[in-house]
């Protein structure tokens, strides 16, 4: 069986302490309560970098320019029903002042406290990459 691909853009926000911003998934949706990096599907016509933007403005109700994103990584995994290819950016540098814009709980959360905080199967091997960019540390 052919899994059908799905094509996600991903962000971790850092910010002047070197903490990463983790957004919990709503109820009612799938993988609901989980901590995930902000972002979501590439849009037919988007180029990944406008959909990561218009993602982060209309879930943090922040303002990123395209030259502020630094591509780290990707995720590749594959879903009981959907095979999930996501790049992720780190982003140091944003206007505006991040918050749950659709209602969503937010943290800030030390590189070495991420695996505190239960992710998306596709997410964890993501995150030593974040370790090694940011350090370890947990206070
Ligand atoms: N934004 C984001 N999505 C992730 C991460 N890890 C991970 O497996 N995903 C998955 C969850 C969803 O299946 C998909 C993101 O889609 P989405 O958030 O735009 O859409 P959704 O599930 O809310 O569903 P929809 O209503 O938009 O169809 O990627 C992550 O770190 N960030």
């Amino acid at each position: 069986m052919t899994l059908k691909l799905v094509f996600v853009v991903a962000c971790a926000l850092v910010d002047p302490d070197n903490r990463v911003l983790l957004a919990q998934r709503p109820e009612g949706k799938p993988m609901a309560g989980l901590w995930e990096f902000p972002g979501g599907k590439v849009e037919p016509g988007e180029r990944p970098e406008q959909t990561l933007i218009r993602e982060l403005r209309e879930e943090l109700a922040i303002n990123v320019e395209e030259p502020c994103l630094a591509p780290l990584t990707f995720a590749s995994h594959a879903y009981e029903t959907f095979q999930l290819f996501m790049p992720l950016w780190v982003c140091r540098r944003w206007e505006g002042q991040v918050r749950g814009a659709e209602g969503q709980r937010l943290a800030w959360v030390k590189p070495g406290r991420l695996r505190d905080y239960p992710m998306p199967a596709a997410d964890e091997p993501l995150i030593p990459f974040l370790t090694e960019l940011l350090g370890e540390a947990r206070d």
